[in-house]
């Protein structure tokens, strides 16, 4: 009699049945549970209350991230109509008043359900300082105006307050690296240089660094386990804006009716008023006693002697610790490369000088020949795109700039190529408000967080495999059995 196949037994093609949904059960399970969800987002918001304008950013993360790595990224940004809210000194209300559009945007950018959630900051800088020290009390009122303004948005609000130098110097070199992912992986950080309007920045990790010489210099941080121990220091007054008057102060010390500035193309002319330019505590002490109400201020168009102008605003003289920048501060010795934004990219890419590994030389001669060129030119040139304002001082803000990292900075021929002129990383603004969120969401965990030890498709893969291998060595120990079985009832 013909020997029945013992893989055909109901109980063979049961148990494989069985095994088959179990094996598909398993991987389904595996893979719905280890599937990354739909991608849902959470905001949160930062006003940089500058001193020459506000802007607001909107950040987004992946919901299930919040305490994740490197994955906060600029959603949005808006730039608020008219000057920074220290402006408005003399009326209040206009400084909460001018945030509504952007606020309004914010509304519109972040979803509807998100709102009640999302965090709202806003950071005063360098213009709100200089506020602050000459009227107390009117900073406080422009506070205050912001806040009700502020809380009138269905966010979260967490606050408007005056930023240090120190944290605006710390937070913009957090925001560099962690947007370049130096931070979560330990690599060698880059240094941050912001050139605002009233003030400037600079912060970087110098091994040399002895942080007793000067505490008030130093941050310490503990990022995704590695320590840093970060040099940071703010110049108040040395914004490019602030800078060109302290310029002005110096060439009209005598209270002239006119004055030939060098750092201005030949040909331009316009009157400034003294009050104006002596209304800040960057030069008030300076004003000229018998000043008339106005003065004539030509442009020459002299790089040199710019640079000169320039040069005597930096006290190089005095400094008693072992190495100094200017005015007696204390700075280590540079280290590792920079990462320059604000008005440092503003300035370098007009006047195409962004590219640092043209010889310094050949930078300043470029920047020299633009400044001698007659205004009427430079205006027929760029003002279609240029506003006046602005054009009027790149050759001054140039000037600066370069004077500024040689001069103060001490970067030198050699190491200025270590310097990039940087907008944006990876679509994010650098500037200080994304370390600023960081810090305050505790978003960076002082620890490196635990990643699973596997990715996700290499785990489906080999719960699958086993699955599979399992399946098979069951088949295998079960089929000797089967026959006997299957002959019994015969032999009966
Ligand atoms: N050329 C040019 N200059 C700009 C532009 N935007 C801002 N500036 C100027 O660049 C300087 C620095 O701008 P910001 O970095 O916004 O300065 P801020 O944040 O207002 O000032 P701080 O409070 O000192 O940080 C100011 O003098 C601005 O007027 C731009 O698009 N082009
Ligand atoms: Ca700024």
């Amino acid at each position: 009699m013909k020997e029945k196949n013992p893989w055909y037994t109901p109980l063979t093609i049961i148990i494989t049945v069985i095994g088959v949904i179990a094996i598909v059960a398993l991987v389904t399970v595996a893979v719905l549970q280890n599937r990354p969800l739909l991608q849902k987002y959470k905001y949160g918001i930062v006003l940089d209350a500058g001193s020459s304008h506000t802007a607001l950013y909107i950040y987004q993360w992946p919901a299930e991230k919040d305490n994740n790595t490197g994955r906060v990224e600029q959603k949005h940004s808006c730039k608020v109509t008219g000057k920074g809210i220290s402006s408005y000194a003399a009326q209040p209300e206009k400084a909460g008043m001018s945030l509504t559009e952007c606020m309004q945007e914010a509304e519109m950018v972040v979803p509807a359900k998100r709102h009640s959630e999302t965090p709202l900051y806003l950071g005063a800088t360098a213009g709100m300082r200089l506020l602050n020290i000459e009227n107390r009390s009117a900073s406080d009122q422009v506070f205050q105006a912001v806040e009700k303004a502020l809380q009138s948005f269905p966010f979260s609000y967490q606050g408007a307050r005056i930023l240090s130098g120190q944290e605006e110097g710390a937070f913009g070199w957090v925001t560099v690296n962690y947007l370049d992912d130096r931070l979560k992986q330990g690599l060698e950080t880059t240094g941050a240089l912001d050139l605002g309007g009233a003030s400037t920045q600079i912060s970087f990790v110098s091994h040399d660094y002895d942080i007793s010489e000067s505490p008030s210099n130093s941050m310490t941080f503990r990022l995704y386990g590695n320590d840093y121990n970060l040099y940071t220091h703010s110049f108040l007054c040395y914004g490019k804006d602030q800078v060109l008057r302290m310029a002005l102060a110096k060439q009209t010390q005598l209270g002239p009716s006119t004055i030939l500035d060098p750092c201005f193309h030949p040909g331009y002319t316009t009157t400034r008023n003294y009050s104006s330019l002596y209304d800040s505590p960057c030069v008030s002490g300076r004003r000229p006693r018998e000043a008339p109400t106005n003065f004539s201020h030509k442009g020459e168009g002299n790089f040199t002697k710019c640079q000169e102008v320039v040069k005597s605003l930096f006290n190089t003289t005095a400094c008693k610790y072992s190495k100094c920048s200017f005015n007696g501060v204390f700075q280590p010795p540079l280290q590792g490369p920079f990462g320059a934004f604000s008005a440092y990219y503003y300035v370098m890419n007009f006047l195409n000088l962004t590219d640092t590994s043209i010889h310094l030389e050949t930078v300043k001669n470029n920047l020299a020949s633009y400044c001698a060129t007659p205004w009427n030119q430079i205006k027929q040139m760029h003002l279609s795109n240029v506003k006046e304002k602005y054009l009027a001082e790149y050759c001054f803000s140039g000037t600066y700039i370069l004077t500024l990292l040689t001069e103060g900075y001490n970067f030198t021929k050699e190491t200025y190529s270590n310097i990039k002129f940087i907008k944006k990383i990876k679509g994010s603004d650098a500037g200080w408000t994304l370390g600023y969120m960081l810090n305050l969401t505790n978003m960076i965990p002082a620890e490196a967080p635990d990643s699973p030890p596997l990715p996700h498709a290499g785990y489906v893969s080999i719960v699958t495999v086993i699955a599979v291998l399992l399946f098979i060595l069951l088949i295998l120990s079960l089929r000797p059995v089967w026959p006997r079985c299957s002959k019994q009832p015969q032999i009966v």
